[in-house]
């Protein structure tokens, strides 16, 4: 049986797929311009992206890694999958990088271990609504990895990139494990969801 969370999957992954590169690449460029004006990513000291699979048309985020790395003090990261989880590692953006297992890009020398919880954590989605859900790929590894964080005392500002039309005015199904997003940000607009 298809899920109403899979249905809402494989439309938006297709209607994404679908973009033109212009359309990717333009606005994966305002995302950027939009993200860095949001506070709690422009003063972090850490912050954990994603790197994009561009074929598949997730938001590209070299523009905004360009932007956030510009400030040489900033310490970044990029997940890799351990286990069922993520582990954040260190990241340049001179490091090379290989397909992971899912065609994921991630650094070829990763080095794992590290304990350090990101103030701000940049994720990818197929589909956010306005209350702050999300649904990615479908195998919980976000939803796994950022309860980790909280486990660990951490409170990591959670910030989604997406393109317009994967911005639902519908609420999508909310399952117990979602982690949910502190904002999100669109070619036109940044969401700030607020939770009482
Ligand atoms: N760019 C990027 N990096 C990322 C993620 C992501 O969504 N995007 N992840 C987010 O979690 C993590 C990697 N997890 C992923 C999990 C599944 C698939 C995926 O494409 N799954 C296949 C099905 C695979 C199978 O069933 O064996 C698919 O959906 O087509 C991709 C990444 C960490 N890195
Ligand atoms: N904290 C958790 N602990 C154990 N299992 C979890 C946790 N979070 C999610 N899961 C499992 O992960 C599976 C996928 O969840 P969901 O469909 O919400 O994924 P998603 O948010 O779309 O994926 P992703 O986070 O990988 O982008 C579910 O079957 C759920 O049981």
């Amino acid at each position: 049986m298809v899920s109403r969370k899979d249905a809402i999957r494989n439309e938006l992954r297709n209607v994404r797929a679908s973009m033109n590169v212009n359309d990717w690449r333009s606005g994966s460029l305002l995302i950027a311009e939009k993200a860095f004006q949001v506070p709690e990513l422009r003063h972090a000291d850490s912050v954990m992206f994603y790197l994009s699979m561009n074929d598949r048309r997730e938001v590209d985020t070299a523009p905004l890694i360009n932007l956030v790395t510009a400030k040489d003090t900033v310490s970044t990261f990029v997940p890799v999958s351990c286990d069922r989880t993520l582990c954040a590692v260190p990241f340049s953006k001179s490091d090379p990088v290989v397909a992971g297992r899912f065609g994921q890009p991630e650094p070829l020398h990763a080095r794992t271990g590290i304990e350090e919880v990101p103030e701000v954590v940049i994720v990818p989605a197929v589909a956010v609504d306005r209350e702050g859900r999300r649904l990615g790929y479908g195998m919980g590894y976000y939803d796994r990895f950022i309860s980790g964080l909280r486990k660990k005392g951490g409170n990591p500002f959670i910030i989604a990139l997406v393109f317009s039309f994967q911005l639902l005015d519908s609420l999508l199904p909310d399952d117990p494990w979602d982690e949910g997003l502190d904002c999100i940000v669109t070619e036109t607009d940044v969401v700030r969801i607020y939770k009482p």
